[in-house]
């Protein structure tokens, strides 16, 4: 008999990092952030508000999520993005694009949320607003030097190669 395979919905990735996460506001015990399938490559963030928050076009506001996760490992990082759903229908993005949580970091994590669109926007308590995913990260050294090695692309770039 040969041995069962396992299928592709009942392998669990091996060595799957655990990180260490506060609840700052007791609040957020009901809405830890999670996988929402098995594939999923982030978690979302709630928004940890009091009351809705509403966002005129062109307003900026920097958002609680209640969570501190301290990641502890320099060979990784988080970065939250936007949702595709809130960034393309309501404009709703992060005012520095992209947000990179160092891996010593211990603090709150904290969602720069910015309307780009020209219609307002209520945001409502809880209410799941940005994904936070885990990434690798390799850290360099840095060695001065007078010249490079050649290489086919040399200095060429923004755009050299071309449109088509
Ligand atoms: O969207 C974000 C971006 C950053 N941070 C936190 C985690 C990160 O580790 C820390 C510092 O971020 P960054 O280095 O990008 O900002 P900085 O302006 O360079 O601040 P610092 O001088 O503290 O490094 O702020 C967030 O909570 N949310
Ligand atoms: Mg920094």
């Amino acid at each position: 008999m040969p041995e069962t395979q396992p299928t592709r919905s009942d392998t669990t990735q091996p060595g799957k990092p655990r990180l260490a996460v506060k609840l700052l506001d007791e609040r957020m015990r009901d809405f830890l952030p999670r996988y929402a399938t098995q594939g999923s490559a982030g978690m979302d963030l709630r928004a940890l508000l009091d009351a809705p928050l509403t966002l005129e076009p062109g307003q900026c506001e920097l958002v609680h999520t209640g969570l501190a996760i301290h990641i502890g490992d320099p060979g990784l990082a988080g970065m939250i993005l936007p949702r595709s759903g809130l960034g393309h229908k309501h404009g709703i993005v992060l005012g520095n694009l992209v947000g990179l949580i160092d891996s010593d970091y211990q603090g709150e994590l904290m969602i720069s949320t910015w309307n780009r669109g020209s219609t307002t926007f209520v945001l409502e308590p809880f209410e799941r607003l940005a994904q936070y995913v885990l990434v690798p990260v390799v850290q360099a050294e840095l060695q001065v030097v007078e010249t490079f090695e050649a290489s086919l692309r040399g200095e060429n770039g923004f755009g050299s190669s071309g449109r088509h």
